[in-house]
């Protein structure tokens, strides 16, 4: 990690403040127990990975924290404030986004368009009648985040026409829009090439400071490379947590993983 990120990790954290707790969460489905009491904190600005076979419980702990499936039992706090009970678009509020392994683009769209009007849902002027014009702050902020993703030189392409690899890169700056402080990732890496992977690594790795974010990975280089913490799930628990180093050189990590034929 580099010097000036530690620096401003540090004041972030300085405030005290945890983006994320989980106490004792639990999700059931019927019998099915999804998840069994996970305890998570996640620090401001951080960014963790979590890991595990299909099935260990990832998305429906990304459900959890959205309220998408609120927990059968168990608490979740959002920047030190209790959101167990809120809807969805509350946590929202409080600058919480998340991406889905399946696409919510507009096909129809071009990518600029796509991210104004992500821009615009989030604004406070979103109501207005007034046709908004080229002073509109939010297409300022839409083209700020088209650079951030690296999508410049396909501003004006339909969505349809994007690769798959560029369609993820839109996804995030769509999660960008408005003000996040959380930002869940599920699986942004399905299905790139390697070179593509290796873009959204970066993307990733250049997000401002202040944001942190959750990412589910089944690709082990790519999550070791965005994040700088990790959380191994397996049948619904945490397995393991530890700096990418230890996970990657934990035998027992090794074993659960490169037996189930990831890695
Ligand atoms: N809405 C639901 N209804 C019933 N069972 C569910 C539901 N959502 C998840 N499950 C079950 O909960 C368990 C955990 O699923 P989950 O999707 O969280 O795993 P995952 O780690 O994200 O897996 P994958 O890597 O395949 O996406 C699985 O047994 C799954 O079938």
């Amino acid at each position: 990690m580099s010097t000036s990120r530690t620096d401003a990790l540090s004041r972030l954290q300085g405030a005290g403040r945890f983006a994320l707790e989980l106490e004792a969460v639990s999700r059931h489905f019927g019998a099915l127990v999804a998840l069994a009491d996970i305890n998570l904190t996640v620090r401001a600005g951080e960014r963790r990975a979590v890991l595990g076979s299909n099935g260990a419980g990832k998305t429906t702990l990304f459900n959890a924290i959205t309220g998408d499936y609120p927990p059968t039992t168990g608490r979740v706090r959002l920047f030190g404030e209790d959101v167990t009970d809120l809807p969805v678009h509350e946590r929202i509020r409080r600058g919480l986004r998340r991406t889905y392994q399946i696409s919510l683009l507009f096909d129809g769209l071009s990518v600029i368009d796509n991210i104004y009007l992500a821009c615009r849902g989030v604004s406070r002027r979103r109501f207005s009648l007034k046709r908004p014009g080229r002073d509109d702050s939010a297409f300022h902020t839409a083209e700020t985040l088209l650079s951030a993703v690296h999508l410049d030189d396909a501003r004006d392409m339909l969505v349809a026409a994007l690769s798959h690899g560029q369609q993820r890169q839109l996804e995030i700056a769509l999660a960008l829009a408005g003000a996040p402080r959380l930002i869940l990732f599920d699986e942004p890496a399905a299905g790139l090439s390697p070179t593509e992977r290796t873009e959204l690594v970066e993307i990733l790795q250049s997000l401002p400071d202040h944001i942190g974010y959750i990412i589910i990975e089944h690709d082990m280089d790519v999550a070791l490379r965005a994040a700088e913490s990790v959380t191994m799930m397996h049948n619904g628990r945490i397995f393991k947590e530890g700096t990418p180093e230890e996970i990657e050189n934990d035998p027992e990590v090794q074993e659960l993983y490169l037996g189930q034929g990831h890695g």
